[in-house]
């Protein structure tokens, strides 16, 4: 079964720990956090102060998405606050050396690693970090907002991705206008985990929502 991970980026803000705590009786497995500088994304979300006090009031997974320039600089710092996987852009990084340096920095923290790609960048670019990373994470929006509709080019994606498995141990993951339609896509292509933002929090009913992505 997917999991399902709930991207607080379309929570109410003034009403966090009570959507944290309704996505979680929904049935989320973890709790998706879209850091945002407006710099490598034109947007700007929330940093690690947030995701400190999340981390008090929370035993969900915490799944920290940096769409942040140098994350190195920054990475240290959502370390201490609690994420459970951190996940930067291949993009974000100058060349090999470096996004294999912050693979291993993180990894020496003793948490999860995942790289992820834009809508534009194509797998043969992370091809030979298989083998490090703990999760790839396929954007299948231009990143820096919710509520954007779905790009099909992330079904292929996924689905060499999952062709590229061959006994690595990473799982691969998906986001951006997911819901029931596109998230069943992804599901066939081979996907482990649905992050979904607007079609959970803006659901009538969060449940029928996550069960409807599993
Ligand atoms: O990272 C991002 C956008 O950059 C996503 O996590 C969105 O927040 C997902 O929102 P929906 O497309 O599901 O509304």
């Amino acid at each position: 079964m997917v999991k399902v991970a709930p991207s607080v980026l379309s929570a109410n803000f003034a009403e966090l720990k009570k959507d944290l705590d309704m996505i979680k009786a929904c049935g989320a497995d973890w709790i998706h956090y879209d850091v945002m500088d407006g710099h490598f994304v034109p947007n700007i979300s929330f940093g690690y102060s947030i995701l400190k006090d999340i981390s008090k009031v929370t035993d969900m997974y915490l799944d920290v998405h940096l769409m942040i320039s140098h994350p190195m600089k920054y990475v240290d710092e959502f370390i201490k606050a609690g994420a459970s996987l951190i996940t930067f852009h291949v993009e974000a990084m100058a060349n090999e050396t470096s996004t294999r340096e912050l693979i291993q920095h993180i990894q020496n923290q003793g948490i999860h690693v995942g790289l992820s790609i834009k809508p534009t960048t194509q797998v043969d670019e992370i091809e030979k970090y298989l083998d490090d990373v703990d999760l790839v994470l396929v954007m299948s929006v231009e990143p820096g907002f919710g509520g954007q509709s779905f790009q099909h080019q992330a079904i292929d994606k996924i689905r060499k991705l999952h062709s590229l498995k061959n006994g690595r141990h990473f799982i691969i993951e998906v986001d951006g206008g997911i819901n029931a339609e596109t998230g069943l896509l992804c599901k066939e292509a081979g996907v482990d985990v649905l992050v979904a933002g607007s079609y959970v929090f803006q659901a009538d009913n969060c449940q029928k929502a996550i069960d409807s992505l599993k």
